[in-house]
């Protein structure tokens, strides 16, 4: 493969909008052909691209068909040359490059071709929420806020007559300076003060009142608001979930300070700032030039907001980012606290907390030290008003236009004045913070849910008799590798199916493909007659079994564990937990089935857990049972209870599908046996056709395996391979053989499937 020709790299960073400067990247393309000549094209592209000043861009060489077309544009190593390859519709793509017409290919007629793939730098959530498709954050925030409207009025009210009291605050100190001083009306003195008595419990009652609205209105808020993200997260499509645990985290809890600042800042806007503005006009009534001062600072207090906003911008970003990262590195350290511990790794971990600390720290202190930039000029500001309404009033009495009681309620309305802008300020450098978490939640809303809302969803009555995949593709949201391309594969009724393949094959992700969990990029699932994301996912769950290969438990019994969804008799769980063997862990507790399960399934071990898993699948009972390595943890004895117990509960009329490294335990049920290899299905047939291949080349003798059911309780050859021992039930009626049962190993199905 020779080194990426220019003009194609120019003319693929042109289409992903990299701008890149057309004279450096010559010149690193020069520089890199001659000093990396003997490099592979993939490192002198990243050479070059950090030459050309080009940071933050994924590169990636792949071949054709590992390639998900959707990511397109790439360049294709193609007959021996460079295009461009862009994908203008499904299914049709077109090749360009210099000097040469463009031509228009099929997916199939680049077989051959490799692909040099680029991704631009990776963008901010926020820059992703701020494109095109509104902020439904914002929107869910002024929702719930204006929900029950009733509480603005009662809030503004309390706020208006608040800030109506502070007139007679001042209309007070004007009478005591200018009636009551200079002729001692002692009569007037108590008058006034009963009055002002009478004003400061009034208002003391109704901020009490209004802190008590606000307290529930927010709280009730809180609740549905985290309600609403909560249930949008467990609705979430599983293969769009953020994999980042930090962000994912923090995109939940970001909603509350950004429900905290619209509470208070509604009242502020509708209240408190019109009321400033009142008092200015009051001020200016009274005092006449006093009001200029104060109508002066409200301009100056608003550039000093929206500079330090201005300035807080990338620091806040950047810090959130980079909190996100330790609150991801402190989940990643909790949960995988043994392997640290075991590969001593505990000083690297201690290394990236210290930086992220460090990187967190050094914009902390920027962030903090411009806000309290903006604070204390403001602070400084409202005394310097203080002052120059001072110097204006003296000014003001001297020329007999103000009493010397006119300028001390100026200074008390003044006070009014100052408050608030004051706030303003904090709420400007404030939204800064808000609008980042806005972001953050918007990029968790905007991630797709499993179904669209106000999709109409299918209820088949009928149980499927078919699961199928129809030009299935499939690849993670923003990855390159196209992980599934399955034309059509189909199961139909009464099918045992055992999936196997080398690590990383595929399987699992066509078990979730299978089971709904991840949707595919192209191609549909077909559960029946019906498209499976057309169908409501509730009958999908109850005719869909999965297992997971790694099986989680949640805080709580084993009983709570064991019935997740809680629709469960006692006795069906009862009568798996003895068939599984669990019933022996809840009879070694005191508590029995109700014996606690710690976060994570803390106090249960590996085999146990997935024995739980299992029993989950096994009482629901499904048409469809998708197991992914359901033994893996198991012993021998484990094990064969399970296939036996899969056997009974099988209906002939059932569809299972289990992907396992240790085939030769469930070959006793297989009447099928499918090879993912990259993706694609490399063989597909009845074991005796499939497997003594799949030996031969593992290393194995070849083995008898059932072509049928009824032919499954034949003996099977113990092979070079580990033996294990395993008594399985075979289908039919016929007594049960005990069979010593080779298990290949993954290398070995590795090796077994490389074609
Ligand atoms: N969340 C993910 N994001 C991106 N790539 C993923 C993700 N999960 C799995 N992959 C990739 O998908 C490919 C297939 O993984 P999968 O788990 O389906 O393989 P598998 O055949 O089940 O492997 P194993 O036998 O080890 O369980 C792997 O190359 C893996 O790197």
């Amino acid at each position: 493969m020779k080194p990426v020709s220019l003009p194609e790299l120019q003319a693929l960073l042109g289409k992903l909008r990299i701008s890149a400067n057309t004279a450096e990247l010559a010149q690193a393309h020069g520089h890199t052909l001659k000093t990396r000549a003997q490099t592979h094209p993939l490192e002198q592209l990243r050479q070059l691209l950090s030459d050309a000043g080009l940071k933050d861009i994924q590169a990636a060489i792949l071949p054709w068909r590992r390639l998900d077309p959707r990511r397109l544009p790439a360049l294709l190593w193609l007959e021996e040359q460079w295009w461009l390859a862009e994908r203008p519709a499904p299914g049709r793509i077109t090749l360009s490059r210099d000097g040469a017409a463009p031509r228009e290919c099929t997916e199939d007629a680049l077989h051959e071709a490799e692909v040099l793939w680029l991704r631009g730098p990776t963008r901010h959530s926020s820059d992703d929420a701020q494109e095109g498709q509104g902020n439904p954050a914002l929107r869910m925030v002024w929702h719930e806020l204006l929900r029950s409207r009733g509480w603005i009025p009662r809030v503004v009210m309390a706020t208006l007559l608040v800030n109506l009291l502070a007139i007679p605050t001042s209309i007070f100190a004007m009478q005591v300076y200018d009636r009551v001083v200079p002729t001692m009306a002692y009569a007037t003195l108590a008058t006034l003060t009963v009055g002002m008595l009478l004003m400061v419990g009034l208002d003391w009652l109704l901020k009490t009142l209004r802190a008590h609205i606000l307290d529930s209105v927010t709280c009730g808020m809180d609740q549905r608001l985290s309600q609403r993200v909560y249930e949008h997260l467990l609705r979430l499509q599983l293969d769009q979930q953020p994999r980042s645990l930090g962000t994912l985290a923090a995109q939940v809890g970001a909603l509350d300070s950004v429900r905290q600042f619209f509470s208070s800042s509604i009242i502020f806007a509708l209240v408190d700032l019109p009321f400033a503005l009142l008092f200015i006009g009051l001020i200016a009534l009274i005092g006449g030039h006093i009001g200029w001062v104060y109508a002066g600072i409200l301009p100056v207090a608003l550039l000093i907001g929206l500079y330090t906003r201005l300035r807080l911008r990338r620091l806040t970003r950047q810090q959130m980012m980079r909190s996100n990262e330790r609150q991801g590195l402190l989940v990643d350290s909790i949960r995988g606290a043994e392997s640290i511990r075991a590969s001593h790794a505990g000083w690297r971990f201690a290394q990236d907390w210290q930086k992220l600390s460090q990187s967190i720290a050094g914009y902390s202190i920027q962030q903090k030290s411009l806000t309290h930039f903006s604070a204390t000029t403001t602070a400084s500001l409202s005394t310097l008003a203080y002052v120059a309404a001072i110097v204006v009033g003296v000014w003001q009495v001297e020329a007999g236009h103000l009493t010397m009681g006119g300028m001390i309620a100026c200074s008390i309305l003044g006070g009014r004045v100052i408050a608030p802008i004051a706030q303003g300020v904090q709420y400007l450098v404030q939204w800064q913070q808000v609008s980042e978490s806005l972001q953050m939640v918007n990029g968790l809303l905007k991630l797709n849910p499993e179904r669209r809302p106000q999709q109409t969803l299918l209820l088949p009555e009928r149980q499927p008799e078919t699961l199928a995949v129809e030009q299935l593709r499939f690849a993670f949201l923003h990855s390159p590798l196209q992980l599934l391309n399955l034309p059509r594969l189909e199961f139909k009724s009464g099918e045992r199916v055992l999936l196997l393949g080398p690590v990383g094959g595929g399987k699992s992700t066509l078990l979730k493909v299978l089971a709904g969990l991840y949707r595919p990029s192209e191609g549909r699932v077909r559960l029946g007659d019906a498209d499976l994301w057309e169908i409501d996912p509730q009958i999908v769950s109850t005719q869909v079994g999965y297992l997971p290969q790694s099986v989680q438990l949640f805080k709580g019994t084993l009983r709570s564990n064991l019935a997740l969804s809680g629709a469960v008799s006692d006795s069906a769980m009862l009568e798996t937990a003895r068939a599984l063997g669990l019933d022996q862990i809840a009879a070694g507790s005191p508590q029995g089935m109700d014996m606690e399960i710690s976060e994570g399934g803390e106090g249960l071990s590996g085999g146990q857990r997935q024995l739980v898993g299992l029993a989950r699948v096994l009482m629901a009972r499904p048409r469809i049972w998708l197991l992914d390595e359901p033994t893996a943890s198991l012993d021998g004895d484990a094990e064969a209870r399970v296939w036996q117990q899969l056997q009974q509960l099988l209906r002939p009329e059932d569809i299972l599908i289990v992907s396992t490294h240790r085939p030769m335990a469930a070959m006793p049920l297989a009447t099928r046996v499918i090879v993912l290899q990259q993706g694609q299905v490399s063989r597909d047939g009845r074991p005796d056709q499939v497997m003594p291949g799949l030996m031969a080349r593992a290393g194995g003798a070849p083995i008898t395996t059932p072509a049928t059911p009824s032919a499954a309780a034949a003996p099977q050859q113990p092979s070079a391979l580990q033996l294990r021992q395993v008594r399985v039930q075979p289908q039919t009626a016929t007594p049960a053989p005990t069979t010593s049962t080779p298990a290949a190993t993954p290398d070995a199905m590795a090796a077994q499937t490389q074609e």
